[in-house]
């Protein structure tokens, strides 16, 4: 950090003080950073410089300061942190880890072609298919409710990507990608990526000895399988005539018979693939918020299930042609992502080049965390920010949804997640149709036990509410 100041004439931004080679390590909560961010921004503002284990970053505390770097100055502030262990271990086809590139441009252009606002809805049909087999599968066995919401997410994924029906059991596609995802995350901790940087042999340990998930060309194997086993499937299903609509179809119709793009069957398998990772935890998390949501917080419940009550009636389920007409459900959705909003950092952006922001230099080279846990615990934007209170999302006077659609939970400019509106869709219809059929509550033992409430499973159940009048609303 010296060297830099020296570099430049204007000083870095404030930061707490760090240590010789681990940096600010030993300040940070392990598990949970942007706990520690968050307390920083009072300390030290809205910009807050830190480093670890060399890592040089610059952390926003304020959706003000990252549009100002992430969308105003986009052209510098998109890249990526670059890793010397992606390729070896054949992590570098991910959208989310490429460098601001041509690549990641077609990358991108594979998202949003079916991905846009409006277009997503021809997934529609998916997403109410899947969200009564979620409902089905939670009165069938309660108890599973966690397995059921991330086997939900999932589905809609490989079925809205390469239009493939995942098996109730040992599909062969699920099973690749959780082994590959599995996988890297074990090889994506700091400790290990540190451990491989300075003891590079480790790359070759042999599959069979302590340790041998380190070993590489195993690991390009693993993530092959990833890449190309829902191809297999989709491939058939070209041969057959049978395949519907799908966003790895759309996306080689839109390069078929140009040249310049390579190999485009392998870009369109990568993208794909991503969208899978990007698409499956996240919307499974915030459907779990949902449930914890809930369960805190019964008067909630009994309110948006007195709106569906009185909007869409008891016979049948909620569309997505009721959204409009259901403010303190969307409200509650809202409160939702910012109560506990999944991605509590995003994804690091990387500064390309030099930059002086305010009165502070920023180095090339880096990594700028827009911390969304501080703009959704921001008290004077949202008072009190740990209750989870849905009506901050109404107007107090007409009871209309205000404008407040929470845009910084999707990450800032040319890197914004492209598939929002598409998760938007996925976890609406979620919410909507299982507060019309079920009442969330904890355990009664969760509750004796005083226990807190942590982020694992088994600390809820789902009780099935008016069960007389399910029967009448099964489609
Ligand atoms: C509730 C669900 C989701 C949340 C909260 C979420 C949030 C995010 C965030 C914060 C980023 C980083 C943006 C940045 O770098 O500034 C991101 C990137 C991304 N997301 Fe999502 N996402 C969700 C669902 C999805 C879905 C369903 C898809 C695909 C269908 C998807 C695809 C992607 C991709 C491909 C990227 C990488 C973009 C790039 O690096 O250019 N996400 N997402």
């Amino acid at each position: 950090a010296t060297s830099r100041r020296r570099r430049h004439e204007k000083p870095l931004p404030p930061g707490p003080s760090p240590l010789p080679l681990i940096g600010n390590v030993h300040q940070m909560d392990g598990s949970e950073p942007w706990l520690t961010f968050t307390e920083w921004k009072d300390g030290y503002g809205d910009v807050v410089y830190c480093s670890q284990f060399g890592v040089e970053s610059v952390i926003l505390n304020t959706e003000e300061a990252a549009r100002d770097l992430m969308e105003k100055r986009s052209s510098n502030y998109s890249d990526r942190v670059h890793s010397s262990l992606r390729e070896p271990y054949g992590l570098d086809w991910d959208t989310v880890f490429l460098q601001h590139n041509e690549t990641w441009r077609l990358h991108r252009r594979v998202a949003h072609q079916s991905l846009r606002e409006h277009h997503v809805d021809v997934f529609q049909p998916t997403q109410l298919r899947f969200s009564e087999a979620l409902l089905s599968n939670l009165e069938k066995h309660p108890k599973d409710w966690h397995q059921h919401l991330v086997r939900y997410a999932g589905s809609i994924m490989v079925s809205a990507l390469y239009d493939h029906d995942v098996a109730p059991a040992n599909d062969p596609v699920t099973q690749a990608v959780t082994a590959a995802t599995a996988l890297s995350n074990k090889l994506a901790t700091p400790a290990n990526m540190t451990l491989i940087t300075f003891l590079p042999f480790l790359k070759y340990t042999p599959t069979w000895l302590p340790g041998g998930w380190r070993n590489a060309a195993e690991a390009r194997r693993t993530q092959g399988r990833k890449l190309n086993q829902p191809f297999e499937y989709l491939k058939e299903k070209i041969a057959a005539g049978t395949v519907g609509n799908t966003i790895a179809l759309d996306a080689l119709e839109m390069f078929k018979g140009s040249d310049k793009f390579g190999d485009y069957e392998q870009l369109v398998k990568n993208a794909c693939a991503t969208m899978y990772g990007a698409g499956e935890d996240t919307t499974a998390s915030t459907l779990l918020v949902f449930f914890l949501a809930m369960c805190r917080n019964q008067h909630v419940q009994k309110r948006a299930q007195e709106e569906l009550d009185t909007v869409v009636g008891m016979d049948r389920l909620p569309d997505f042609s009721d959204r409009d007409s259901l403010p303190y459900i969307e409200a509650v959705f809202r409160e939702v992502r910012r109560w506990h909003p999944v991605t509590p950092l995003g994804i690091p952006h990387a500064a390309t080049n030099d930059d002086v922001y305010r009165d502070w230099f920023i180095p090339k080279g880096t990594t700028v965390i827009a911390n969304i846990w501080a703009m959704s615990q921001d008290p004077t934007r949202y008072p009190s920010p740990t209750t989870f209170d849905p009506t901050r999302f109404l107007d107090p006077a007409t009871g209309q949804l205000t404008n407040d659609t929470l845009m910084f939970i999707w990450g800032f400019g040319r890197r914004i997640c492209p598939g929002r509106h598409f998760a938007v869709n996925s976890a609406w219809i979620a919410i909507a149709r299982l507060l019309a059929r079920f009442t969330f509550e904890f355990e009664p033992e969760f509750i004796e036990r005083g226990a807190e409430v942590k982020w694992a499973n088994a600390t809820t159940s789902i009780t099935p509410r008016k069960p007389a009048k399910v029967e009448r609303a099964s489609v």
